[in-house]
């Protein structure tokens, strides 16, 4: 039976009907493995099994077969994907190949804050000591650079020195962009006996975090490394969703309220909100869905124009004829190239690498004020603008953040104990995985503007593109 054909007949005499289809071959993305222990030690028992609490029932452990798929749905009528990509399951495993008795951890957090780093930072510690006994647990402060830092950059960590991290905002150990020397980074390591690392950041950490573990394998280190992914953005792929991002979400209500407030306050009024979001319109995104107030979304996914037919401009007049007021929501990666700047600005960068946006919030605003004075010069009109970019991500994860923070620091522990490196871990299709960190690094997320998600923005806001006709 063709499975793309629906069943004639009466709907409701219909009767369930099973299909067989074939699929094509699974390939499995494993993650990569430590090298055997040149001791020729063997595996060791999970301690957890002889943990006074746990007693793990059979089903507990991941077995070495259990795999995820990568696509949860596809369209059987235009080809499904192939091959087929699974990852390694997370989880605790039975047998370990890193003796935890010689387990040595080094932590680090890299790039922008970020809800819930210190969440992860404090269950990591006490998964380290509680789960497995790993009792040298150290911080590394101030990103990559700590690890061929001073001494008092490496801070012995235990569960009690962490124990209220969960409810602060940014992070403890400190971080910092840039500063990435590959030999340094292995030689600090090295030096100070590390044998396990997590690395705690966005797409620039993981590309750091392969070129150290190609380094360790250059090497012929015994060294694993394991990359827990952050961004605020949500610009890191394959996985869900990053953390802190729904908090953030939650934070950015907070500024579309008091902008509809001013708007709807005011005569002709236009509450205008910035929110992060470098190369990818998430925030701007869910914001805009869940707080509903909001008549326009402009993300870096979209080219937009502000004046003439057609434009920005034209549409919020419009929409203030109709309902007296607006709120746009910008996220500050949109309409960079609409913004003039001189050769040097152009070439800033920050010390990562990435490249430096010009502010599109104060220049939207002062664009929209000229272009009322002129094409409407006897009406009132007012534009407030909130630019809360710090606040939505220097602020403690929520609940679900928390829990999830958890969730991945316990993936990353069982992990590194199992002998994996070179992995990140990640739900997809809310299943805990084990990703390549090579995949992580060049997996970008942009917000897919042919989707449902793109259609229900519109729905909500009910805006056009605003094309150049
Ligand atoms: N391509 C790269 N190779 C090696 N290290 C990198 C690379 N890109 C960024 N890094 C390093 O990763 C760290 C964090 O990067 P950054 O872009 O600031 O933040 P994030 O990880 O949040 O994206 C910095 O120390 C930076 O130097
Ligand atoms: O001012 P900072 O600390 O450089 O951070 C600004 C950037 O941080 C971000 O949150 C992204 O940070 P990451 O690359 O660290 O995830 C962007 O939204 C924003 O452009
Ligand atoms: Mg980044």
């Amino acid at each position: 039976m063709d499975p793309t054909v629906p069943n004639s007949g009466d709907h409701a005499a219909s009767t369930p009907t099973n299909t067989t289809v074939t699929l094509p071959p699974l390939t499995l993305r494993d993650a990569p493995r430590l090298p055997a222990s040149p001791s020729g030690a063997t595996a060791v028992p999970n301690p957890i099994s002889s943990h006074p609490y746990f007693h793990p029932p059979p089903t507990f452990y991941i077995s070495p077969g259990d795999v995820s798929l990568r696509h949860a749905f596809f369209d059987l009528a235009s080809g499904t994907p192939n091959p087929l990509v699974a990852y390694r399951r997370a989880g605790p495993r039975e047998s370990l190949a890193v003796d935890p008795a010689r387990a040595r951890a080094a932590l680090v957090t890299c790039g922008g804050l970020c809800p819930g780093l210190n969440t992860v930072l404090r269950e990591l510690v006490v998964g380290l000591h509680e789960l497995y006994g790993v009792l040298d647990v150290f911080g590394v402060a101030a990103g990559y650079r700590g690890f061929y830092g001073a001494d008092d950059d490496h801070v012995r960590l235990d569960p009690a020195s962490v124990d209220d991290w969960h409810k602060k905002g940014g992070t403890a150990l400190k971080t910092t962009r840039g500063g990435f020397d590959l030999n340094k980074i292995v030689d600090g390591i090295v030096a100070r006996g590390y044998t396990q690392v997590y690395a705690i950041g966005g797409d620039g950490t993981m590309r750091g975090a392969v070129a150290i573990f190609e380094e360790f394998k250059r090497r012929g280190l015994r060294i694993s490394i394991t990359g827990i992914p952050k961004t605020v953005d949500n610009d890191i792929g394959i996985i869900d969703r990053s953390f802190g991002f729904q908090t953030a979400v939650e934070i950015a209500q907070q500024a579309i309220d008091a902008a509809h407030v001013e708007a709807v306050s005011a005569v002709n009024g236009i509450g205008l909100v910035k929110l992060m979001g470098r190369s990818t319109g998430h925030i701007a995104l869910h914001a805009t869905l869940s707080s509903r107030d909001v008549d326009c979304c402009l993300i870096p996914e979209i080219d937009f124009h502000v004046e003439g037919k057609g434009g920005l401009f034209e549409f919020l007049y419009e929409r203030i004829k109709k309902k007296g007021h607006a709120v746009v929501v910008v996220a500050e990666g949109a309409g960079q190239e609409l913004i003039p700047r001189t050769d040097d600005q152009k070439r800033e960068q920050d010390e990562s690498g990435n490249m430096l946006f010009l502010d599109v919030g104060p220049w939207l605003k002062s664009e929209l004020g000229r272009w009322w004075k002129r094409e409407h010069p006897t009406e009132l009109f007012t534009v407030k603008y909130i630019d809360p970019t710090y606040m939505i991500r220097a602020v403690p994860a929520n609940a679900t953040d928390n829990l999830y923070c958890t969730l991945l620091a316990h993936s990353a522990i069982h992990g590194i104990m199992a002998g994996f490196t070179g992995f990140v871990p990640g739900p997809i299709n809310g299943n805990y995985s084990y990703i390549p960190l090579e995949d992580i690094a060049v997996a970008k997320n942009p917000v897919d503007v042919n989707d449902h998600k793109w259609a229900w923005v519109r729905s909500v806001t009910d805006q056009p593109d605003f094309l150049k006709p």
